[in-house]
């Protein structure tokens, strides 16, 4: 059976796309294509993940779009967060953990040998669900990385730059007379804007977001979400998520897991609104979960 999805808010139709009535085979993933193509800054391809003799991804393949946000969703346990520390090598630092396939950023095998995973990391940073301010003030936090990366040739330099990244963050107003306080010491929504103001102080061209506003209210989860849909005009963003409503917010494509394998993919509006998976279908409308 052919499905055409109906159009999104680009006014033009999405292609169609084959699928069963029951949904593909297992280990099949449905995919739909952007209306208007998207350049792709990431490549993951038949990525399988295994913790010991435990198999945590299937056959996972999938291109993230730059400049824009790409949501993970699915159940707990279903392979989420393992697929996004694959993309900084943060799997590494797992003992028995073991990646194969290939993930390219750039056209570049992020797990060669050869490449400098400290250099790595600068150039996919990573936010997490708690935020995790250093013990140290607020303008040492966005210091510290430029400062080892030797991004700064002087001390006016990475003044700027730590000014710059919580203007970015939007925080700057906020912590402007606060600089020499401990970065602890803010609210928990500053916290996460900070590790935010971190992650961007040192350039990177992506940026991977664990579940950011879990430890968050209301308010504070809207803050961070604004920030994240202005931070896509600049950054190439993959966040991980439990609320299909933050997905439909802030993401421009969706990804769904079950089960550590990559059932569909596609814009966001066709994901949540127009899935074509009969597992998708039952995700969204809370059959499984
Ligand atoms: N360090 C680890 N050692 C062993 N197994 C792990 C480890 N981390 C994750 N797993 C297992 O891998 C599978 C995928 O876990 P992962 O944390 O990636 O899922 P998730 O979709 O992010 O879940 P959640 O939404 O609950 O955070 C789960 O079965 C989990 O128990």
């Amino acid at each position: 059976m052919t499905v055409s999805i109906p159009p999104d808010n680009t006014g033009a139709p999405h292609a169609p796309v084959s699928a069963s009535a029951a949904g593909p085979a297992y280990g099949e993933t449905v995919r739909t294509p952007d209306t208007v193509p998207r350049d792709v800054r990431l490549r993951a391809r038949h990525v399988d993940v295994f913790y010991g003799d435990k198999q945590a991804l299937f056959d996972v393949s999938l291109d993230i779009p730059e400049k824009a946000v790409t949501s993970l969703i699915g159940p707990s346990g279903c392979g989420k967060t393992t697929f996004l520390r694959c993309v900084n090598r943060m799997n590494d630092t797992i003992e028995d953990c073991r990646v194969t396939g290939e993930i390219t950023l750039d056209g570049q095998n992020i797990y060669d040998p050869s490449l400098d995973v400290v250099e790595l990391r600068s150039r996919v940073g990573m936010v997490f669900q708690k935020p995790n301010p250093f013990p140290k003030s607020v303008y040492e936090n966005v210091a510290y990385g430029p400062r080892i990366h030797g991004l700064a040739r002087s001390r006016a330099e990475l003044e700027d730059i730590v000014v710059a990244s919580l203007r970015r963050a939007g925080l700057w107003e906020e912590v402007k007379d606060r600089l020499r306080e401990p970065g602890t010491g803010l609210s928990g929504g500053q916290q996460q804007r900070l590790c935010i103001a971190r992650a961007i102080a040192v350039s990177p061209e992506v940026i991977l977001m664990d579940e950011p506003c879990s430890a968050l209210d209301p308010i504070a989860t809207a803050v961070i979400e604004e920030l994240i849909d202005e931070l896509r005009l600049l950054y190439t963003i993959i966040i991980v998520t439990h609320s299909m409503q933050q997905a439909a917010r802030v993401s421009q494509r969706t990804a769904f897991f079950h089960l550590g394998r990559l059932v569909e993919e596609g814009p966001t509006e066709v994901i949540l609104r127009h899935p074509q998976a009969k597992k998708t279908q039952d995700y969204i409308t809370g059959r499984i979960g």
